[in-house]
């Protein structure tokens, strides 16, 4: 089964939500909010779901939708609702045909916004098609200028077939190297795809029509000392002790490179780094489907393996969280099994 419609509006759909999200970056006021869990949340990512999920309900209106944020903040406060709309009303693709045909054009007022934003609400599952979308994927690294990724996938019975990734403030350039440095202008901005069975490809992201894509590809190491790995700049979101243990026993010498978000999966799976690494914290946390359905795609396209740290392959099938899966393992398919050993053994599991 082709996904070339799905492919195009999902990345129409991440370019236009992006455009939104840099919008909110070069204005002064992010309008923060605390959620439930004490994590933040933005008007760009309140935004930049209401802009992805118009374009899925417009061209898929019997898809489902697990999306990371919903409406009652907004509903409660007028203020921060109407800085949302403003936003979304405002943003669109300089092509107007692919802003018009492809994506339906304007969302028409404040209540339908909020409707859509809460149309994101599926509790995902094993059945059907599901798309998975984290608005803003390192809200933390928006917010400081760092990494951050627009990420939408779409699930068929619980296997993800499409995956898109739009990374404002990466290197244009798959040959960049591997670098925590962060920038927003010149050269900046690229959008990793990849459609199940067909490989991965890169494009610079731009605010109009979508340019020509580039095959990418990880990096073929045989000899693991000279590998680069990535995690997470949180702490508390990877255990970055046990990351340094496993570096070095695979004789790893250069220091990991900490980014925020799915950029971790679209760096590597350009061969800008070999390895990602999510090592668990704690317990009892589960990690979301939206942290991870379009990265695990873009990196198996691009020639890599994902599985958790037990060698498991992620399972989007369990709803909203990878409920049997703990941590993450991204690596070039030569040598995954490798490093999956040492992790085991320094995490005894
Ligand atoms: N405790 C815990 N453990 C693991 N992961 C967690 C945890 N808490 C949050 N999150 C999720 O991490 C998402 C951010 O991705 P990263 O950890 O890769 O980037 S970062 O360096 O932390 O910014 C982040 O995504 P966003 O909320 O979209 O920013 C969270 O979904
Ligand atoms: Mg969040
Ligand atoms: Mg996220
Ligand atoms: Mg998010």
């Amino acid at each position: 089964m082709s996904y070339a419609k799905e492919l195009l509006v999902a990345q129409l759909a991440v370019q236009r939500a992006a455009r939104l999200t840099k919008q909110v970056f070069a204005d002064s006021a992010k309008g923060t909010v605390s959620k439930s869990d004490a994590s933040p949340v933005t008007i760009g990512d309140f935004g930049a779901q209401a802009l992805i999920i118009a374009a899925l309900k417009k061209n898929f209106p019997d898809d489902e939708i697990v999306a990371e944020e919903e409406a009652a903040k907004l509903r409660e406060d007028d203020s921060l609702a109407e800085h949302v709309w403003n936003l979304v009303k405002g943003t669109r693709l300089d092509d107007e045909k692919a802003e018009k045909e492809v994506l339906g054009g304007s969302v028409q007022s404040k209540d339908e916004m909020l409707d859509l934003i809460d149309k994101g609400d599926s509790k995902g599952g094993r059945s059907g098609r599901i798309w998975a979308i984290d608005p803003i994927d390192g809200t933390k690294g928006f917010l400081r200028g760092g990494q951050y990724a627009v990420c939408l996938g779409l699930m068929v019975d619980g296997d993800v077939k499409v995956g898109v990734l739009g990374c404002p403030n990466l290197p244009v350039d798959d040959a960049a190297e591997l670098s925590a440095d962060i920038g927003n202008g010149e050269g900046r901005g690229v959008i990793f795809s990849a459609v199940q069975g067909e490989g991965a490809t890169s494009r610079p992201l731009t605010t109009g029509a979508l340019e020509e894509g580039k095959r990418i590809g990880m990096k073929k190491i045989t000899d693991l000392s000279a590998a680069s790995f990535c995690e997470s700049v949180e702490a508390g979101h990877s255990n970055q002790g046990d990351a340094a243990q496993i570096a070095q026993k695979l004789g790893i010498t250069r220091p990991s490179v900490r980014m925020d978000s799915q950029a971790k999966y679209g760096s590597i799976a350009r061969g800008a780094g070999d390895i990602y690494l999510r090592l668990p914290v704690s317990k009892t946390y589960q990690e979301k489907i939206w942290d991870h359905a379009a990265g695990d795609l873009i990196v198996r396209e691009a020639g890599g393996q994902v599985t958790d740290v037990l060698g498991r392959r992620l399972d989007f099938g369990h709803g909203r969280t990878l409920a049997e899966n703990k941590g993450v393992i991204a690596a070039p398919a030569a040598v995954h099994d490798q490093v999956l050993k040492v992790v085991q053994e320094v995490l005894s599991v």
